[in-house]
């Protein structure tokens, strides 16, 4: 019998498991005589005697604990790797098949280009799914006609895109990667490749594509708001793109679409809006009215899919009658279309969707990522909705909508289809459901919905499911599910590391800390994972450490470390040995090369001196309640010059002087500190004593090289202009300066 065949198998990394445990082990033994050494050291009293000043051996120390802490917490994603294969053939009848709400959300219109935005609304109807199935609904907060108006041209488009993707079988469905790709690159068309009929075709989608390219091109020239609205300031708007039901019923073609529709919820810049979370929470209100569909998957408007099957896949666990009911999302891993042979920004985020996400599938199950997952729609209503709840106490959590508290105990009841004659009063409260003021008094962004409390929205939401009990799977296939475009320029990455870092500091010192919120379901493992994330951002602390104080005392001439003849130091050596060999044996098994673990090791140095510096300090003014949130969505527009110069792996270093000069005025002062050591080995002859202290100034120049190369060597535009140079020169003085006369004294 199919039924008693599981929908899905998971895998465990045995070897991996023992290698990784095993590793950390003796790496935490080791640390223990790190400890051990330093200690001795302190109260040896070792420290007086050899006249080395006490504080910063104490703050080096503090790193070192630091480091080690967040490192530790750290191992709990690799204890227990998995993967997961599905079987979509075991799945039952299309006609059995539960509905589907698809969120795609756009904020820009300017840095979320409308061409592009259309092409993953294009992608996600044209999924592998029964189409009177599937809704799918576009957020947008920019409030844009030209967005609306993209909609109108895309659904005329997908009338004919999507009878042409099912007919041959194509396996591209987003229309832009498809046209863009070499002819007969597709898996499945190849069959069709030399047929007469097929090219035929192919030609005549490629000209309508072209002119569906064109029309939008000319909406952003053309439209115009003249209604006064503005991306802040602007009522709700909500059109179902299909248009009248009257014309649904007319067109002979409907049943082969899947429903889209626009939402724009209504902004008041005398309200906050709560950025993505109000969003979601908006799309969850108005979809409850008008599809209620059990199951949503939720799209940043840059993430196509690019699997037409990768829904099936995530039914294939919603449907499993085992695991299902305690069962909230399953996630895909957010892979980039966009990243270059030499990922040096690390867009293409490898540690966390090859290395994290599988070790948290062997726990409670992986974070929610806010894009590229399947939710089933009760997981995000709380425990508040039960057979026979009085709909005024319902009320006080969901707001006072009669429509929307009904839509709690009807399940996957279209009203697009089943409502017609009222389809007017639907959209009316459709939009009262989007309004600015619809969320106060309730329990929208508290416990019902996104939560609201950081700007890393998906993140925190996530945590608040997982410590109800609730759990997650991830699905990581060769095939990636949806491709998006990852950042390739230096600004766009440190803008977002900077917001990532505030949302996650936020919530680690919110009552949200893993280790503090309760009560919680979550196994102990599980919550180390959240922990190190919450607290990453304060590797900050020990990186900027690393990058002073070493340097700072060794053109003093003061040693902090034992020398090379001395038996401690092969403490040292093995800690740098076995950090190194964790990373490469990570990036070996995780189809990485010898590059990426320079790119990787490059881009936490760089972002730890940055972002994630102004993300905690961010968080912690947010705290104090000085200080806004903010969300600007990361640049999504491809700008050729800066393209180019990314494909030949330079960097771009044109971003603020905030990012910059913290980052050159470090190499400087490292340059400084090496040649002084090379000196010192050289005249007083004292390598022994400092060449830790040399190694370290050596190493950050080494991974740090491209820096130096776009201060001295580079001409082309993205390099670090002379004026920058002169500014971090000037801030490297003052940290000299100022640690001459405060630091080292005592
Ligand atoms: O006020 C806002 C701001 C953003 N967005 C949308 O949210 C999505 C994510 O924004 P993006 O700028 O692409 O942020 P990333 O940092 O790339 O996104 C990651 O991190 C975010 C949290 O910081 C999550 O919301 C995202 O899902 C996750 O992919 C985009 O589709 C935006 O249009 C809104 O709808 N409203
Ligand atoms: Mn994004």
């Amino acid at each position: 019998m199919e039924d008693s065949q599981p929908l899905h198998i998971r895998y465990v990394h045995k070897s991996a498991t023992i290698i990784q445990r095993s590793q950390t082990f003796l790496h935490v033994l080791v640390v223990g005589f790190l400890f051990y050494y330093r200690a001795y050291f302190f109260f040896g009293n070792d420290i007086k005697n050899s006249g080395i000043p006490t504080l910063p051996w104490l703050l080096l120390s503090v790193s070192e604990f630091l480091l080690f802490m967040i490192w530790l917490l750290g191992q709990a994603f690799r204890w227990r790797p998995v993967s997961r294969t599905v079987f979509l053939e075991r799945l039952p009848e299309d006609d059995k098949l539960p509905s589907i709400d698809v969120f795609v959300f756009t904020a820009d219109p300017d840095r979320e280009p409308t061409l592009q935005v259309m092409n993953t609304v294009l992608s996600a109807m044209a999924m592998d799914y029964p189409p009177d199935k599937l809704h799918v609904y576009l957020s947008d907060d920019g409030g844009s006609p030209v967005t609306l108006n993209g909609m109108k041209e895309a659904w005329k488009f997908a009338k004919w895109w999507i009878p042409f993707c099912r007919r041959f079988g194509i396996q591209r469905r987003c229309p832009e990667a498809y046209f863009s790709s070499p002819e007969n690159d597709d898996d499945d068309s190849r069959d069709f490749g030399s047929s007469v009929e097929f090219r035929l075709e192919r030609e005549k989608i490629k000209e309508k594509y072209q002119a569906f390219k064109e029309s939008v091109k000319i909406l952003k020239g053309t439209i115009q708001d003249t209604n006064g609205f503005t991306s802040k300031d602007h009522p709700s708007v909500i059109e179902v793109i299909q248009g009248n039901p009257s014309e649904i019923k007319e067109q002979e073609d409907q049943s082969i679409l899947a429903h889209l529709v626009y939402v724009s919820r209504e902004k008041s810049s005398s309200y906050p809006h709560h950025f993505k979370a109000g969003a979601v929470n908006t799309l969850l209100r108005v979809s409850g009215v008008i599809s209620n569909s059990p199951y949503i998957l939720s799209l940043d408007c840059d993430m196509y899919c690019n699997d037409p099957t990768s829904m099936r896949q995530a039914i294939c666990f919603h449907l499993d009658p085992i695991t299902s009911s305690s069962l909230a999302f399953v996630q895909f891993p957010q892979k980039f279309h966009n990243i270059a042979k030499k990922d040096i920004y690390d867009s293409g985020i490898r540690s966390a969707f090859s290395s994290m996400w599988p070790g948290l599938d062997g726990l409670d199950g992986p974070f929610l990522t806010g894009t590229c997952f399947v939710i089933k729609r009760v997981a995000l209503y709380g425990s508040f909705v039960q057979e026979g709840a009085d709909p005024m106490e319902l009320k006080k959590y969901f707001g006072p909508s009669n429509e929307f508290i009904k839509s709690l105990f009807q399940h996957a009841k279209s009203n697009l289809i089943h409502g017609k004659d009222s389809f007017n009063e639907l959209l009316q409260e459709a939009e009262f459901l989007a309004s600015c003021t619809y969320g106060d008094q309730t329990k929208w962004g508290e416990e019902v919905g996104f939560l609201h409390y950081s700007v890393a929205e998906d993140f925190l939401t996530g945590f608040a499911l997982q410590s109800k009990g609730w759990k997650s799977v991830y699905v990581n296939s060769s095939k990636p599910q949806f491709l998006g475009s990852g950042v390739t320029n230096l600004n766009d990455l440190l803008t977002q590391g900077t917001r990532w870092s505030t949302g996650l500091v936020e919530v680690g010192i919110s009552k949200f800390c893993p280790f503090a919120y309760g009560p919680s379901k979550m196994c102990f493992l599980e919550k180390m994972c959240y922990g190190n994330f919450t607290f990453f951002p304060f590797y900050c602390i020990p990186l900027w450490c690393f990058a002073t104080i070493p340097q700072l005392c060794l053109l003093k001439g003061i040693p902090l470390y034992p020398g090379v003849s001395n038996s401690c130091f092969i403490i040292f050596m093995l800690l740098f040995i076995s950090s190194i060999a964790q990373h490469f044996y990570e990036i070996l098994t995780t189809g990485g090369s010898l590059g990426s673990l320079i790119y990787e090791q490059r881009v936490w140095m760089m972002k730890s001196i940055t972002s994630h510096l102004y993300g905690t300090l961010d968080a912690f003014m947010k705290r104090l309640g000085v200080r806004e949130a903010s969300f600007l969505p990361t640049n999504k527009a491809e700008d050729d010059e800066r393209v180019k110069l990314y494909e030949n792996g330079a960097y771009d270093f044109r971003t603020s002087m905030m990012f910059l000069a913290p980052l050159v005025a470090l190499v400087i002062l490292n340059m400084m500190s090496l040649l002084v050591g090379f000196a010192r080995a050289i005249l007083v002859g004292d390598l022994n004593k400092m060449f830790v202290q040399v190694f370290i100034s050596f190493y950050i120049l080494a991974i740090n090289y491209p820096i130096i190369e776009g201060m001295v060597i580079r001409k082309d535009k993205g390099r670090i202009p002379t004026s920058v140079i002169i500014s971090s020169s000037i801030l490297c003085m003052i940290i000299l300066l100022s640690v001459e006369s405060g630091l080292l004294m005592y």
